[in-house]
């Protein structure tokens, strides 16, 4: 991850110098009373880390250990610290809040071990001068550099995703662009546009991006408790400017984590910082998402990637091809275009191969190489038809209920039609004599391999019956 914190108002005084014993006095009883009025759990979470800084005149500095906590100390106790300090220690009328890496508290109530991400830094009251630095490099996953706006090609499916990746990156939390959603099926560019908006955020360095997946958010989370750090995770996490989290189904049955995240979701966008998340799904749909965290997720934009069209895949792959630089006929493009349909990753795949292929033999890329290349990659594509389609078919054109394919009836004219289709079932599937036999009320594989010869010779003998055979298995090839 590139562009770490940028901690704000580096000089400060020699802070040693400037205690005076009073004031450490005061700054006790200031934390007492703070903690008898929020209670326990709230000055652990918040305020215990606050460490006491130098008084210069009549403004009392205090320090924090990231940007965060001061920014949520700042908004919700700043005129309650104010107050009490004025009360314990007149001489303080203004309190200037400060980020300071390495400043864990140290005293007896702090059992808490300091982030260890910012405790190599020093503790003495050096000046601190501090950019850049990779604290949460084990948060996050490198941006692929690849994945630029520049290298996304825009088509009809996506362009309204890319409009809002675009906009994010050049606002980040702009009013109704927090969170931003990005969903759509398998391989579609919601990872690339993701990397594409904190590339560009980074590019300025002063803005801390940290990208993970949900997988990795919850190993990261459950790491966390058993070495009894989640107050660190929660601190690196809560500390960052934009907050990218992928492929967020994942967070499915997974309820502690989708917690812990519904509330580093909630701190974030309360502290105006932006999360993106993308997710297979829209958020209403995230069946299995609790309730509330969905809503949030739907509060801000919500962009769909839709499959691609023909006019897309080519687009893509006339870039890719071009990007590097092996000439691929427009036929081939075509034809992969036409065959791979689903998937942006696969059909960049075989392109790869094509082009890598071409390479090693020395031989430019045809329509038959391409053929020859991909076999085994356009086979799978190739359209499988499930028994079910082939029982619903047959039994929609002969009329009769789709549970007479698993019926013991026997009459002709249930039986022949479910011959029929345990012959096709045989032809357009892979699946075995025994396995088809149970898709048919549990036949045994004799039954069926009568059926295939029967239904073999009666086409021989009766070119109608054949006609009806035929039109069904084009069918259902599609
Ligand atoms: N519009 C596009 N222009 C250029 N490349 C694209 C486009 N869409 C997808 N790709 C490429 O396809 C590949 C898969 O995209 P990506 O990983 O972003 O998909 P995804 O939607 O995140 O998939 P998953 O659901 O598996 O997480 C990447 O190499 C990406 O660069």
């Amino acid at each position: 991850m590139k562009g770490g914190i940028m901690v704000e108002n580096a000089q400060y005084l020699d802070a040693n110098a400037s205690f005076d014993h009073a004031l450490e006095a005061a700054w006790l009883k200031v934390r007492d009373r703070l903690k008898s009025e929020v209670g326990e759990v709230e000055y652990g979470t918040w305020l215990r880390q606050i460490v006491l800084g130098p008084l210069e005149e009549d403004e009392l500095t205090l320090f924090l250990p990231t940007r965060f906590l001061r920014d949520w100390v700042r908004s919700q106790y700043e005129e309650r610290l104010k107050s009490l300090w004025r009360t314990e220690y007149p001489k303080v009328q203004h309190i200037e809040l400060l980020v300071r890496r390495g400043t864990a508290e140290n005293t007896s109530d702090t059992q808490q071990q300091p982030l260890s991400a910012e405790s190599d830094s020093s503790t003495t009251d050096t000046p601190v001068v501090e950019a850049q630095t990779e604290v949460r490099s084990d948060l996050a996953v490198p941006l692929d550099p690849r994945f630029t706006f520049d290298s996304f090609v825009v088509g009809k499916p996506n362009e309204f995703a890319y409009a809002c990746a675009r906009r994010v990156a050049e606002k980040p939390s702009s009013p109704g662009f927090n969170p931003l959603f990005l969903y759509g099926g398998v391989g579609l560019g919601k990872t690339h546009l993701m990397h594409a908006i904190g590339s560009e955020l980074t590019k300025t360095g002063n803005v801390s991006v940290a990208y993970m997946s949900a997988e990795k958010f919850m190993y990261r989370f459950i790491a966390a408790i058993r070495s009894q750090s989640t107050m660190e995770f929660k601190e690196q996490l809560r500390s960052v400017d934009v907050l990218m989290i992928d492929d967020l189904q994942f967070l499915i049955g997974k309820d502690n984590t989708q917690e812990e995240f519904f509330h580093t979701f909630n701190a974030l966008v309360d502290a105006g910082r932006q999360i993106i998340v993308s997710a297979d799904k829209s958020p209403s749909d995230l069946s299995g998402l609790e309730d509330r965290l969905r809503t949030r997720l739907g509060c801000g934009m919500v962009a769909d990637i839709h499959a691609t069209t023909f006019e897309l895949r080519i687009s893509i792959l006339e870039a890719k091809a071009k990007a590097s630089g092996t000439t691929v006929p427009a036929k081939v493009l075509e034809y992969l275009a036409h065959k791979i349909t689903t998937n942006v990753r696969e059909l960049e795949g075989a392109l790869n191969r094509l082009i890598a292929h071409a390479d090693l033999v020395g031989r430019p890329v045809t329509l038959d190489t391409t053929q020859d290349v991909l076999k085994d990659m356009l086979k799978a594509h190739d359209r499988r038809v499930t028994i079910e389609e082939i029982q619903r078919k047959v039994a929609e054109h002969w009329n009769i209920r789709l549970t007479d394919m698993s019926s013991a009836r026997r009459a002709r004219a249930v039986a022949r039609p479910r011959q029929v289709a345990m012959f096709l079932a045989k032809q357009l599937t892979s699946r075995s004599l025994p396995e088809i036999g149970r898709k048919f009320g549990n036949r045994d594989h004799t039954t069926v391999m009568h059926a295939v010869n029967r239904v073999a010779e009666l086409m021989e003998q009766d070119p109608s019956f054949a006609e009806d055979v035929e039109l069904l298995r084009r069918m259902l090839e599609g």
